[in-house]
């Protein structure tokens, strides 16, 4: 592990504690070697600081600094221990949490101290004078021992309503004994970003000390308090990938930095670091075993989606007029909904995505446009379904459906036996090639006979499919959609290996709705394939 006596900027902060608050939250349970995969994509992106957890609290987070000493060579940021200020009563030199906080052998220690008059009352249950004494003692025996030092104040804000003054002289002790950075947490996360800029302001001109923020997401304003603080003067910004945290989560890393950046024109990272953030932010949800939200600002695959065809026909001039940022600035890219809420720009640059010209056939857009409406308003979803749309907008251009195959029938048969056990088989018969082929299969249910069925007549013909899987299926009933009865939609992935594509299918049973978006699944393997179509 480095252990560099400064960030790489000192002037401004981009502290992450993913690994330590975004631990924090309900679901999250990380291995060691998790962590350490989290710390190096972390020092990938450029974060300054990586809060690696509180040694001594759990076997797991001491393992994780004496391993990420022997395994990381950091390039961006300086490894963080977390951990309390010493007991009431005792001496920090003697303490021995204070002690694996040294032991760890980070170079950063953050302790978290109380700054709530209440809180020291009741959950330390010492005076307040003794708790300021905690913090200096502790800042000061740490600094002694050759360590740079932050400090949380828990529930200041909270803590600054009842009894300013004694707030103000817990981040005065902290900034007297040595600390670098005294953080004022939104611990409850309860605040407004007016309130939180009005006390950051007052705290930096009464205190002289350097102030950070670290805001929890209670009331949807994390993000939006973070930068409220540093509009007031805040200097370092404590945030978790993806807003993981504890109860709703922490000011969201991402769209913090990316506003440092892009907005306020600070660097903070190093260079070409922003246009990996999409990448990181998927890779570090991957790791936690989250999906990733596909709505998250900046990074989630719906960012730069657009579906209002009015959106699209102004972008089709200048795709700014619809954009705060150009997506590839963050590494997200812009991507066209088609839907019922499609016009002819958003088919016109769907088309362009796709790599299909449409020249300049206003009669074929058109077409395509309400072919698209028709559909929809029976049930189909383009928007989750590129390659079924795919295949409609080329049936159009190209005066004929793509056909590597022909459906004669096909059927499945659900067998139900009095003792409980049941088989499932399907038989399908095809054209392809010129060959009649009637193959029979069994499955696990209806469909997948039906898939199987399809695959063991045709992979003899095309071997490419052979590469094909069924990676997810959807069912969904759309109740009353045409007024009398409801329809089922299938929405079906398939992969190769290389990429994955969404089909669907919609009918008044499900089998019948899933054979569809298996044959649209199937030809559009074939297409992608680049085979040529027979028929
Ligand atoms: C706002 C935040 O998110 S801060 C981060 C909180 N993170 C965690 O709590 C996760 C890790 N925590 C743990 O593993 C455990 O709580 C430990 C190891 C730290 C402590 O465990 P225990 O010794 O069993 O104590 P317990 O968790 O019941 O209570 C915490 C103790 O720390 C004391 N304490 C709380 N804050 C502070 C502080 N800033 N300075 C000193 N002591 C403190 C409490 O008064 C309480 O003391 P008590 O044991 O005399 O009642
Ligand atoms: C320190 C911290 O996590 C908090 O106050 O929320």
């Amino acid at each position: 592990m480095t252990t560099k006596a400064t960030a790489p900027d000192d002037t401004f902060h981009v502290f992450d504690t993913t690994l330590r608050d975004g631990a924090q939250r309900e679901g999250i349970n990380l291995t060691v070697a998790d962590k350490l995969t989290i710390a190096r994509h972390l020092d990938d992106f450029g974060v300054g600081f990586i809060e690696g957890g509180w040694p001594g609290a759990n076997p797991r987070d001491t393992e994780f600094f004496a391993r990420a000493r022997q395994e990381i060579d950091f390039e961006h940021a300086q490894l963080v221990a977390f951990g309390a200020t010493r007991r009431a009563g005792g001496k920090a030199s003697e303490d021995p949490q204070v002690q694996a906080l040294l032991d760890s052998g980070a170079p950063v220690i953050t302790l978290v101290a109380k700054s709530h008059d209440r809180h020291v009352e009741l959950a330390l249950r010492t005076t307040l004078d003794e708790n300021l004494e905690m913090v200096r003692d502790t800042v000061t025996h740490l600094r002694e021992q050759g360590r740079r030092v932050f400090v949380d104040c828990e529930h200041f804000f909270d803590g600054y309503r009842t009894d300013a003054e004694y707030a103000k002289s817990v981040v005065r002790t902290a900034h007297e004994a040595g600390a670098d950075v005294v953080i004022l947490c939104d611990t409850n996360g309860g605040m407004l970003p007016a309130q939180v800029q009005a006390v950051v302001s007052t705290v930096l001109a009464d205190t002289g000390a350097r102030i950070g923020i670290h805001a929890q997401d209670d009331t949807g304003c994390a993000v939006a308090n973070t930068l409220a603080a540093v509009d007031a003067g805040a200097t370092h910004v404590q945030c978790t990938a993806n807003g993981y945290g504890e109860r709703v989560g922490n000011a969201n890393l991402f769209p913090v930095v990316a506003a440092l950046e892009l907005k306020y024109g600070k660097t903070v990272l190093h260079e070409g670091a922003l246009a990996e953030m999409t990448r990181i932010s998927h890779a570090i949800a991957e790791v936690v075993n989250l999906t990733p939200s596909t709505h998250q600002p900046y990074v989630g695959v719906s960012a730069f989606a657009h579906k209002a065809g009015l959106h699209a026909s102004a972008i089709k001039v200048d795709p700014d007029l619809y954009q705060h940022i150009d997506p590839e600035r963050v590494g997200n890219t812009m991507r066209m909904l088609v839907s019922d809420m499609a016009g002819r720009a958003s088919i016109e640059l769907k088309g362009k995505e796709l790599g299909i010209d449409l020249g300049d056939d206003r009669a074929l857009v058109g077409r395509v446009v309400e072919r698209v409406k028709e559909r929809e308003l029976k049930g189909y979803t383009y928007e989750a379904a590129d390659a079924s749309f795919e295949l409609l907008l080329r049936a159009e251009v190209e005066g004929r459906p793509r056909r590597y195959f022909r459906v004669e029938s096909w059927r499945a048969i659900v067998e139900d036996r009095p003792d409980g056990t049941h088989a499932n088989e399907a038989t399908v018969k095809l054209w392809a090639k010129g060959e009649r082929i009637v193959a029979t299969a069994e499955g696990n249910g209806p469909v997948n006979a039906l898939d199987r069925a399809l695959r063991v007549g045709l992979e003899r013909i095309y071997p490419q499919l052979a590469k094909l899987e069924l990676v997810d299926y959807k069912v969904r009933i759309l109740e009353g959609r045409t007024g009398t009865e409801s329809t089922t939609r299938v929405l079906i992935t398939t992969g190769d290996g290389s990429g994955d594509w969404a089909t669907v299918g919609v009918a008044e049973n499900v089998i019948a709705a899933s054979w569809q978006a298996l044959e649209d699944a199937y030809t559009y393997g074939l297409l992608r394939a680049g085979v040529e179509p027979t028929d």
